[in-house]
């Protein structure tokens, strides 16, 4: 079975590593998502992968680290690229949650990055 839970933050960001032309280079922000998928049997007793509501308290910290900063400014989120923060969010939360089979950061409506460890 899959799963997958939501969540939104508020952040800035620049690209250091872009052309000087490049307008992202600038600081700017994005309404940012990330969608975390979980993956394994269902729990006959709860009807549960996982209660979402752990997923939840598992992402809470790494939410208030992001949410209204400047990335670059958090370790290891120095070019914070949506491939980059996809990485940074599945290895920071995988040890709580052993059942993570992906991680998606859309940086926009339409433009997103998804992580399933390789
Ligand atoms: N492969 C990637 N390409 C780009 C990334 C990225 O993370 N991975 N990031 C960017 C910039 O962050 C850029 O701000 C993305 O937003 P943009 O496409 O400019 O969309 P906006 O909503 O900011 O602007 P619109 O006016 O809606 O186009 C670039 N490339
Ligand atoms: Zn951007």
């Amino acid at each position: 079975m899959k799963i997958t839970q939501a969540f939104t933050f508020e952040a800035a960001h620049f690209l250091p590593k872009v052309a000087p032309s490049h307008r992202c280079r600038n600081l700017h922000g994005h309404s940012y998502r990330v969608e975390l998928r979980l993956e394994g049997p269902v729990d006959s007793g709860t009807g549960f992968v996982i209660d979402f509501f752990d997923i939840e308290k598992a992402f809470a910290p790494l939410h208030a680290q992001l949410d209204h900063h400047c990335l670059n400014e958090i370790a290891g989120l120095e070019n914070p690229t949506a491939e980059n923060i996809a990485v940074w969010i599945y290895e920071k939360i995988r040890p709580a949650l052993p059942q993570l089979a992906a991680v998606t950061v859309f940086e926009t409506r339409d433009c997103y990055a998804e992580y399933e460890g390789r």
